[in-house]
């Protein structure tokens, strides 16, 4: 969605050393424009068109054509070619592209990053670090990859019929949710069965961690990897789609959630075939929870070539 050349834009090593949120924030914005700047330039060089480099048809690419060029044809095509979309939702972001303004850009791009890069990384390196731990599903998985990738390429098509590593990832999401808690303000007095009232004002934190651990929705293995329970989806796993919720859920559940399983599939799609891993005997439990779940000391792994 958003292709960043990481050795030129080094967005995590800048958070761990400012400790100012103004002056953080201010980075932030600037980091994200040479982002858009940078991009603009390569559009003009290609005549208005996005990037020629096929790897760069991104979301980014879009929005700067609907801000530069109002809503081309090209743009048109990849907005419908998103896969992570409603028709009724790529129909209102069409209407939508054409009226954005430049700060809008700015804004939207950084929601996107800030929301999107933190959050699969952190499923991403729970998931190493399960997989790590239980050898046999890191085969099962392997096995899996290899059965629909045999020649190592991994096809987009290809991401939904790997259905054992979407269990995988579901009960990693459980046990380590990037976002470890939700908030909400009660914009209106409301009751909860008949004697608990919420009034207006009042800020609720969903503590979706302690909810994906609750032993009374999942059972007296909650604590456990067993990524079989998800076999006949989030309904067979706990009974309540509302008990797992890594991804928050009604009019503000998060929009990146399709693209974020497809890269974390992809990923893992990638490396597994190549790399046995195991975790690093350096290693120290203790995840973080800051605003999403993270080692605290880091996650070393050791990986062990695989021969073709
Ligand atoms: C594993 C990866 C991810 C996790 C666990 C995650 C989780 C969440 C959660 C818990 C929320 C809040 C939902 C609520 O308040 O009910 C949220 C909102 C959001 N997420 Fe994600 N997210 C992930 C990846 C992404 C990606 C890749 C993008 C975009 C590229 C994205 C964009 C957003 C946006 C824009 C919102 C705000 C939606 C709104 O307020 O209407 N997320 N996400």
């Amino acid at each position: 969605m958003l292709h960043v050349d990481s050795s030129r834009y080094s967005i995590r090593r800048k958070y761990r050393v400012s400790k100012d949120a103004a002056a953080e924030a201010q980075w932030l914005r600037t980091y994200m424009g040479c982002i858009i700047s940078d991009r603009r330039k390569s559009h003009r060089k290609n005549g208005g068109a996005a990037d020629s480099d096929s790897t760069r048809h991104d979301l980014l690419d879009v929005v700067i054509g609907a801000v530069d060029n109002g809503h081309s044809e090209s743009e048109a095509k990849l907005l419908n070619e998103a896969h992570d979309l409603t028709i009724g939702d790529k129909r209102k972001r069409a209407a939508e592209m054409t009226r954005l303004t430049e700060k809008q850009l700015l804004a939207n791009s950084l929601t996107f990053l800030l929301a999107g890069h933190e959050t699969t990384a952190s499923v991403l390196t729970w998931t190493i670090y399960l997989l790590a731990k239980h050898p046999l599903w890191q085969e099962r998985a392997r096995a899996e990859i290899e059965e629909f990738c045999p020649d190592g390429v991994v096809e987009p098509q290809v991401l939904n019929h790997l259905k054992l590593l979407g269990m995988i990832l579901f009960e990693s999401l459980r046990l380590f949710p990037p976002v470890p808690l939700i908030g909400r303000t009660c914009t209106k007095e409301n009751k909860v069965g008949s004697n608990l009232l919420i009034p207006e004002g009042l800020e609720i934190v969903i503590p979706v961690a302690m909810l994906h651990r609750d032993r009374n929705i999942w059972g007296d293995n909650a604590d456990e990897f067993a990524p079989a329970r998800f076999g006949n989806g989030i309904s067979g796993a706990c009974g309540n789609p509302l008990a797992f919720i890594p991804f928050g859920a009604g009019p503000r559940t998060c929009i990146g959630q399709t693209l974020a399983l497809s890269e974390a599939k992809a990923v893992l799609a990638v490396i597994l075939p190549l790399f046995r891993f195991k975790l690093s005997t350096t290693y120290r439990h203790s995840p973080d929870v800051s605003l999403t779940m993270m080692p605290e000391f880091g996650m070393p792994v050791v990986l062990e070539k695989l021969e073709k």
